[in-house]
This record gives structure tokens, sequence and C-alpha cells, in this order.
């Protein structure tokens, strides 16, 4: 089975499907429509849900849209800072789209 993981702070949001894509590089977007994902924490490795990619599109950062911050539950500008920080000097993303699997 694949895996994937996710900052603790993201946890609640994932669960209660207000957050419904991640936005990852390269090293990390090793995936593709219709994988099942275990899901755990970064830090602490816990594991907190399994769910299914819907899909996996190319985006740069300065093409970041709102709604790509509404999938994210958050504002855009909150995004892009986030995506920044995350990944300092990339430019070149993959948008994973995902269902909450119960
Ligand atoms: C190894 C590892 O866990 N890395 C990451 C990388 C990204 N993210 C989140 O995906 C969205 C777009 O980047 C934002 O919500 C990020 O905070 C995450 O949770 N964990």
């Amino acid at each position: 089975m694949q895996k994937i993981t996710f900052f603790k702070r993201f946890v609640n949001d994932i669960l209660a499907e207000r957050k419904t894509i991640t936005i990852r590089d390269a090293s990390e977007a090793n995936v593709q429509a219709g994988d099942i994902l275990e899901v755990s924490t970064l830090e602490e490795g816990l594991w907190f849900c399994r769910m299914q990619v819907l899909s996996v599109t190319q985006v740069n950062w300065a093409d970041l849209t709102p709604l790509h911050a509404a999938q994210e539950n958050m504002g855009l500008v909150e995004l892009k800072q986030l995506i920044k920080e995350i990944y300092p000097g990339q430019d070149h993303f993959y948008v994973i789209h995902f269902e909450l699997l119960k």
C-alpha cells in the first residue's frame, strides 16, 4: 500500500473533508488517479485515514487560483506563502485531488 504524510495541523481539515487537495513537488507526487493511500502525520507518523487519489494535475506557483485555496480551506495569499515556505525556490507542482475513504 502506498503512503503519504501531512503536517498534523491539517488532520482535522482532512477528516472533515474541508481539505480535498494537496500540492506537492515532483518528489512527493508519485501517485495516480485510483491509488489508495495510507495517510499519517509527518511529525509522529500517526495513521489517521485512507484516501483515494481522484486526479493529479500540474500547476505552477504563479497559476494557483482561489479555487485551489478553497480546496485547501485557506486563502490564496496564505496558500502561496505556505508553498513558498515548504518548497523554497520551486515553481512547478502537482495538485493531488483526493477523496477521504470511510
Ligand atoms: C512530507 C510532508 O508531509 N509534506 C507536506 C507537504 C505539503 N503539505 C500540505 O499540502 C498543501 C500544499 O502544499 C498544504 O496544505 C501543505 O501544508 C503537507 O501537509 N505535508
